[in-house]
């Protein structure tokens, strides 16, 4: 029988974590070899199955990213930013696809990806889904289509632990939005607005963040003009469509070149972009 590809999740404990070992307990394509956490945390040294509550898996919960990753064939990573950058060098070390869905990083911690890109595939991608990286076309070919007469705003809603705003999909969108009208998302930017604003600048991208309660994740995408609206739409009310996602790029980044890639390679879309 053929061994189908080993796994470390890490950030094992948190929502991603826990769907993600959820979804590998029931693949027939995949399975668990790793699960990390952050130092500290409650989960370590125990069974990762029992400590969520069920039947052991035979895996426990390290600190030691290193001796997990060593040992497997991919990462996949909803974690922090810090963390993440961490887990890059040690998955290019073993040559392990690693499959970043945190969200939240910098300019600059982007940047630091790319030496370990030179040595492993690296998979990022604000939303994992189908259905939003659709969204992303079209949202860049219906800017492409209309004129600054139609003001253009990103409206997300996510749950009230989530820590980074605007969320990675809004920004994405934003990217694709600004993509479309040939304009760089940095120079037209809107976010945060509080206070004497003065009015909309023409042809300014802005971005709005809703947190409450269990939301999963919403996004609108709203082309705004004098006497009509678009709205793209996008809602996830399962954290599966990430999850499945992830492993879909844990799979697909299995002997392919080294070099950073995102879900519209995976799902086979880039032509389409
Ligand atoms: N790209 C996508 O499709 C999606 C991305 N996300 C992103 O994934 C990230 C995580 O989201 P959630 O699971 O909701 O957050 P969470 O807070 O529930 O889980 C994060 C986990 O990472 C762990 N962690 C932090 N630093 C660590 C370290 N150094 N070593 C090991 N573990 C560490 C935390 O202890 C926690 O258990 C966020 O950035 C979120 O925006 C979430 C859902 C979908
Ligand atoms: O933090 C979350 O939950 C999510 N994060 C991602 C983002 O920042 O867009 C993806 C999804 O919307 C859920």
């Amino acid at each position: 029988m053929t061994q189908t590809p080993g796994i470390v999740i890490t950030g094992a404990s948190g929502r991603m974590g826990r769907m993600l070992i959820e979804l590998l307990a029931r693949s027939d394509q995949a399975h668990l070899v790793g699960a990390v956490e952050r130092a500290g945390h409650d989960w370590i040294g125990r069974d990762v199955g029992e400590a969520m509550g069920g039947a052991p898996t035979g895996v426990t919960v390290t600190d030691d990213p290193l001796e997990a990753i060593a040992k497997c064939q991919a990462v996949i990573d909803f974690t922090a930013p810090a963390a993440t950058l961490e887990f890059a060098a040690l998955a290019a070390q073993a040559r392990a696809v690693h499959v970043i869905g945190t969200t939240g990083m910098t300019d600059d911690q982007i940047a630091m990806l790319e030496p370990a890109a030179r040595h492993a595939v690296i998979v990022r991608a604000g939303n994992m889904s189908l259905g939003v990286n659709l969204l992303v076309l079209l949202t860049r070919r219906v800017a492409a289509a209309l004129d600054e007469d139609y003001d253009i705003e990103v409206i997300e809603a996510h749950h009230n632990q989530k820590v980074d705003a605007p969320s990675g999909t809004a920004l994405m969108l934003g990217e694709a939005a600004a993509d479309g009208r040939g304009v760089a998302l940095a120079d037209v930017r809107d976010s945060g607005r509080d206070g004497m604003t003065g009015a909309r600048t023409r042809g300014h991208i802005g971005f709005s963040a809703i947190r409450g309660g269990d939301i999963v994740g919403e996004h609108d995408v709203m082309f705004a003009a004098a006497g009509e609206r678009i709205v793209l739409r996008h809602v996830a009310s399962d954290r599966a469509v990430f999850g499945r996602g992830a492993i879909k790029a844990a799979l697909w980044g299995q002997g392919r070149r080294p070099g950073e890639y995102d879900m519209l390679d995976v799902l086979g879309l880039k032509d389409l972009a």
